[in-house]
């Protein structure tokens, strides 16, 4: 009875032994998944120390970061050629440019780029394609930040905002007078639309609330714009026929340069030039000589060429431009969720899961 019982108390130990036996194996398999996991945390490089601290985070977690700090300045790009040959990814942003030769430097590793932009004028996307490299972008959820600027810039740039407040500031407001800063407004006006993608689509339809009369759009897409009874038309009549002239579309070999002397020269002396695009889009001589020379009215520009635009200028002389300093997408929610989903892009491309905005080509 008692060798019953103590056999039976034995085995009545016998789960708690196999219990802490199993418990200490499974403590041992923990620590060494995890010397495993750190050993082979995925490295990747971040080109600037001031993104959003959200989609960092979510890196952190399970990356090991290098992170270039501003103060020893801007990145260079012996710098990036040095990264690409140890990493597996690249968190970027607009002013990191990467071109076929430095992808001809990525090591066996380097699988991502993603960058915290829609654009993706700074990265040679068919040299990545070809070196099988993927790309990440952050599309939408910058859409409504920048088609609100768009229509802040055009208001500013018509009804002369920032000329007001300078003559305020300098004493240049004697009384109210009849003409003073008078500038051209919406209501009735037509509008053309250069690039209706989601940003051109969410101005269109922001601007029906000023009871403009028309709006006009080209580029490939041609049914997008009748839900709201816009019109597509071919690029010159755009120019001839709109009082304000809005650029939204992206920079590709095809939009380069595409506003020059001859298509200024198409425009209304009376119309109003805003392009919340890329300056590459522009020939900006040819802006220039065309605000000197009154061939159109004015212009407001969020992006231009160079950026930063040097301070002194030309373009910074004339009143009749108004230049922002390339601020389209910046609200704190999409600058915000522009970095989670850069992250986002990169946590999916190391697991060989699709990403949630992967530009195909
Ligand atoms: O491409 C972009 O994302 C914008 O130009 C900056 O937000």
């Amino acid at each position: 009875m008692s060798f019953g019982l103590k056999s039976l108390r034995f085995e009545a130990h016998l789960p708690l032994l196999f219990h802490q036996r199993n418990h200490k194996l499974l403590k041992l398999f923990v620590a060494s998944d995890r010397r495993m996991s750190e050993k082979s945390k995925a490295k990747v490089f971040v080109s600037r120390d001031d993104f959003p601290a959200e989609g960092m985070n979510l890196l952190k977690e399970r990356c090991d970061l290098e992170i270039w700090p501003l103060k020893k300045g801007l990145l260079s790009r012996d710098e990036l050629v040095k990264q690409i040959k140890v990493k597996d990814a690249f968190y970027i942003a607009l002013g990191d440019k990467i071109d076929k030769e430095l992808l001809k430097s990525a090591g066996k590793n380097f699988k991502v780029i993603s960058t915290m932009s829609v654009g993706l004028d700074h990265i040679d996307v068919a040299a990545a394609k070809e070196a099988k490299i993927r790309i990440g972008y952050t599309p939408d959820v910058l859409t409504e930040a920048t088609a609100e600027l768009t229509i802040g810039l055009l208001i500013a740039t018509s009804r002369r905002l920032f000329e007001a407040n300078k003559a305020l500031r300098c004493g240049d407001w004697k009384s109210w007078s009849p003409l003073w800063m008078c500038g051209p407004g919406l209501e009735g006006s037509t509008i053309g639309i250069f690039g209706f993608g989601r940003i051109g689509q969410s101005v269109a339809k922001k601007l029906l609330a000023f009871r403009v009369s028309r709006i006009l759009y080209c580029g490939r897409k041609k049914k997008e714009g009748n839900e709201i009874g816009a019109i597509h038309t071919d690029f010159d009549c755009l120019l001839k026929e709109s009082d304000f002239v809005i650029v939204n579309c992206s920079l590709t070999p095809e939009t380069k340069c595409v506003f020059n002397k001859d298509k200024f020269s198409l425009m209304k002396p009376t119309s109003i030039f805003v392009n919340t695009a890329r300056g590459g889009v522009v020939d900006q001589e040819a802006l220039l000589e065309a605000l000197q020379n009154k061939v159109i009215a004015g212009a407001g520009l969020d992006c231009m060429n160079p950026e930063p635009i040097p301070t002194d200028h030309p373009l910074t002389k004339l009143d009749n431009c108004v230049l922002l300093p390339h601020i389209g997408s910046a609200t704190f929610g999409s600058r915000n969720a522009m970095g989670v989903l850069a992250a986002q892009n990169i946590l999916a491309a190391l697991d060989d899961r699709e990403m949630p905005a992967e530009i195909k080509v």
